[in-house]
């Protein structure tokens, strides 16, 4: 098992310990605050309901947690310490040493540092590299890695095991890049509240309703090439370029951060989202975040293309009572309902995704269905047995009742995490001409293997196969 450590877990060193944790890293964390282990429950809380819904694999089985109030035992066996101590060099200049006395010489040693390079970190001879994340540290991909190359390219592979992805910037800069980017905006935003243009709320409003949706999607070059219109860049840099020299930004002017203009923010922020505490912003902006990155992975877009290829990377497949496992997965909280537990509908679509997984297995796939064939469901029969709750780890069985012909009659088991059955769907699939929309018979090799799973399958029991709807429901089947 590989260990993390995070020193300072605080906003982003919770954020850390959680991303490691839940990709089945053991992490240790180091913070003299009292209450940093009750802070990092609610964050890993938090991240617990959000992470696994990303993806349609189970993530591993969670490491285990730790917390130290000595820095030299926190490190102790670490393969990556990440220093998230606040932001000031004095400190991270203690800190960054006591870490290298301590900790092994292949260890990787990141700093979450927004602005510092590592040229002022490393001043007093360390060797930790940037490696600057977004928070939320357990859902955002993007961790800014500036520094020596080979280091940051091990630094790279790690991130990626753990769903990240890695930025290498070329050349240090402060603020790295993404924060050069923010604080153009933010310091506009001062302005415009500054001088009484727009209020928080109404900041907010513009950044949600437009270019905020656009950017998660194609940033910004790509997002302007589009509005170039046929001619491109090429035509949107003639007609917009010229602006920047209008007086339209205050971008090299910071306005006075005194005490008034900070009342003036905080009294319109509090007015704004005053109702809300900070966690039930946290799970607000964590299931938007959730969605939208869902909605991203069918294109593979952005944060959506880095989900897909870590969960490429998630073990699947194995047997349970003999039958292989056709899905492996945990309960995101859009599957529950006002009952507080998965809806029925998304027991059809555990076995949806099942039957997909099964016809993979029998050579049905992507490329099969490219070809122009494939696999109509015509038949469901869904019994459900027992509630199951977000975030629990489901998994699904499949076994081949009849192979003949077009036809394929499968037997879905819907495994609770304690092993209980929640439920069986039967479903009766014909194989389809996807040119002709005609049932046809599949390819030879197709045949050959759907015909092999059945015979394997023959004997075994398949009890409430076959049953009608209002049939006397039989005891459930426990393992
Ligand atoms: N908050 C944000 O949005 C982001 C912050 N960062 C960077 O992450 C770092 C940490 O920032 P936050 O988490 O926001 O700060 P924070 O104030 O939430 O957390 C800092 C934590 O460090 C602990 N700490 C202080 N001295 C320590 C020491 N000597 N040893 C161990 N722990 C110590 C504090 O008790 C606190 O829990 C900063 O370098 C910041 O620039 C990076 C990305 C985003
Ligand atoms: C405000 N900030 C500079 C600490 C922000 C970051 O560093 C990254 C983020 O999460 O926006």
């Amino acid at each position: 098992m590989s260990k993390a450590a995070i020193i300072g877990g605080g906003v982003i060193g919770g954020g850390w310990a959680a991303r490691f944790l839940l990709n089945g890293w053991d992490v240790a964390v180091c913070d003299p605050d009292p209450e940093a282990g009750r802070k990092i429950g609610e964050v890993l809380a938090n991240a617990r309901r959000s992470l696994p819904a990303l993806y349609d694999r189970a993530l591993p089985a969670e490491g285990k947690l730790s917390f130290h109030t000595d820095l030299a035992e926190a490190v102790k066996g670490a393969k990556w310490v990440q220093e998230s101590v606040p932001e000031t060099l004095e400190l991270k200049h203690r800190v960054l040493p006591a870490i290298q006395a301590a900790v092994g010489p292949d260890a990787i040693i990141g700093s979450s540092t927004s602005g510092f390079k590592p040229s002022e970190l490393n001043a007093a001879g360390t060797r930790a590299i940037v490696a600057h994340p977004f928070n939320p540290v357990y859902l955002l991909p993007l961790v800014e890695l500036v520094g020596d190359p080979d280091t940051c390219a091990q630094a790279a592979e790690i991130l990626r095991g753990i769903g990240m992805f890695p930025l290498h910037v070329r050349k240090e800069i402060d603020a790295h890049i993404a924060d050069r980017l923010l604080e153009a905006v933010w310091r506009e935003a001062l302005w415009l509240v500054k001088d009484g243009v727009a209020t928080t709320e109404e900041i907010d409003e513009s950044i949600r309703m437009a270019f905020g949706i656009r950017w998660a999607q194609m940033g910004l070059f790509e997002t302007y090439r589009i509005a170039g219109g046929e001619a491109g860049m090429k035509h949107f840099m003639a007609q917009f370029g010229p602006a920047l020299s209008w007086p339209w930004t205050k971008l090299m002017d910071v306005p006075e951060f005194n005490d008034a203009l900070v009342d003036l923010i905080a009294s319109q922020s509090d007015a704004q989202s005053g109702h809300l505490s900070i966690r039930e912003l946290e799970r607000l902006r964590d299931d938007n975040v959730v969605g939208m990155i869902r909605a991203l992975r069918r294109s593979g877009s952005g944060a959506g293309g880095v989900v897909r290829a870590h969960e490429g990377g998630l073990v699947q497949g194995g047997e349970h009572e003999g039958l292989p496992i056709t899905v492996a997965r945990q309960v995101p909280t859009t599957w529950t309902d006002y009952n507080g537990h998965m809806n029925e509908t998304h027991y059809l679509e555990a076995a949806s995704i099942a039957t997909d997984r099964f016809m993979e297995m029998i050579g049905a796939d992507a490329a099969y269905v490219a070809s122009g064939k494939s696999y109509f469901t015509v038949e469901n029969h869904v019994r459900y047995l027992d509630e199951v709750h977000a975030g629990e780890r489901l998994t699904v069985t499949t076994q081949v009742l009849a192979a003949e012909g077009k036809k394929m009659q499968l037997f879905h088991r819907l495994w609770r995490e304690d092993d209980r059955l929640a439920a069986t769907v039967e479903t009766l699939l014909l194989h389809t001409d996807l040119t002709t929309r005609r049932t046809s018979l599949p390819e030879p090799q197709v045949t050959a293997a759907l015909t092999g799973w059945a015979a394997r399958h023959a004997a075994m029991p398949a009890d409430g196969a076959g049953r009608f709807v209002g049939q006397r429901v039989p005891a459930p089947e426990t393992v």
